[in-house]
């Protein structure tokens, strides 16, 4: 029943961006800035580069690197995360070790075994697990049943493999792609099609042909007014969070908290210092039984820290992420510091943030 709440943990949640007891100066957020355009190892998400703001506050290193195309009210989301590393405290761990799925782009099946061969996996075969992107424009079902099944061939049967179509499927397209990868056994699909009503029907529509393929919310998480209706509309199986995106690690767990749905976190294609906080959010889930999406420093052709985050036997520990955040080097900063046009931008873009703290 459409707001019923299950299990009686859903709580109320307020959206928008997060009213932050800490509200540095924004004079004092500009002079902590450096700006940076990471160069990438593969295109992902249509972009070969990764610009990003690394600001160092009083608590530590954080980062403020909102998608371009995102408006101020996104980016001010992305900021309180920034400043709650940087300014506050982030909720203690429950746990020391996180699981991380390596990552796979929406390549050519030739070039998936290269990609898989930069992930230190876990030795267990059985506690392998890759996220495939799907539904590439440009491409068509046939691409990603076979890169889909080269990831399976090159990991095994027993490999857990997630592929995440970033909203790009109607519920139609959806059905047709998943059952056809079902036989290639998924462990979920991420945001398979974009609207929260498509993907409850989408969860119908897959139960009722007998397909059994989980539905994960991202985007209708990460992007909503209200991050609680994928819960109270029955349109997920699990829910995909991300730090940046919802405000913060604490505002992270309230928002798992209220959904009442198992979480995976997952990273915004980070610096190491994003991936940092979140391997603490991670942490920090009072439940966590996914591995999560936190490989992403294996994108990057550069990082922020001499020794980037990378999952090593397939896992990321805080004590490794708690060390990157603290070795950020300024000779990197130097490096690859962000032509003066794109650093004016990003400036004036925290300007705007920062007034809708
Ligand atoms: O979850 C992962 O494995 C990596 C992170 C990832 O896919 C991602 C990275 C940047 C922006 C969006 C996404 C996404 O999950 O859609
Ligand atoms: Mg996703």
């Amino acid at each position: 029943m459409p707001g019923t709440r299950q299990g009686g943990r859903r709580r109320s949640y307020a959206p928008d961006v997060p009213p932050s007891p800490l509200r540095p100066h924004l004079s004092d957020l500009l002079a902590a800035a450096h700006v940076v355009t990471l160069p990438m190892r593969l295109r992902f998400r249509g972009v070969t580069e990764r610009e990003a703001v690394l600001i160092q506050g009083p608590r530590g290193w954080a980062e403020w690197a909102p998608f371009p195309e995102y408006d101020d009210r996104d980016a001010a989301r992305w900021l309180a995360a920034a400043v709650e590393l940087g300014w506050g405290e982030v909720p203690p761990p429950v746990r020391a070790e996180v699981g991380v799925n390596a990552t796979v782009p929406a390549l050519a099946a030739a070039r998936v075994e290269s990609v898989l061969a930069r992930y230190d996996l876990a030795a267990d075969p059985a506690r392998r697990t890759a996220k495939v992107k799907v539904a590439e424009k440009g491409q068509v079902l046939a691409d990603d049943v076979a890169r889909v099944t080269e990831v399976r061939r090159v990991l095994g049967p027993l490999a857990r493999i997630r592929v995440d179509a970033n909203g790009a499927w109607s519920v139609d397209e959806a059905v047709e792609a998943l059952t056809a990868l079902a036989p290639l056994h998924l462990e979920y699909a991420e945001q398979p099609c974009t609207a929260v009503e498509e993907l409850a029907e989408l969860r119908v529509r897959l139960a009722r042909a007998g397909v059994d393929v989980p539905v994960a919310a991202d985007e209708s998480i990460r992007r909503a007014e209200d991050p609680l209706r994928v819960a109270r509309e029955h349109a997920a199986d699990l829910v995909v969070v991300k730090v940046a995106p919802l405000g913060g690690v604490a505002r992270a767990l309230e928002i798992v908290d209220a959904c009442g749905l198992p979480a995976v976190v997952s990273s915004a294609l980070d610096t190491s210092v994003g991936l940092a906080a979140g391997v603490r959010l991670a942490a920090a889930l009072p439940q966590l039984d996914h591995d999560c999406g936190l490989g992403t420093a294996a994108l990057l052709a550069a990082d922020v820290v001499p020794d980037p985050l990378l999952p090593l036997a397939g896992t990321l520990t805080t004590d490794r992420a708690d060390a990157a955040r603290q070795a950020v080097d300024p000779g990197r900063l130097t490096a690859y510091r962000s032509s003066a046009e794109r650093e004016a931008w990003w400036r004036q873009r925290l300007t705007r943030a920062h007034a809708l703290l």
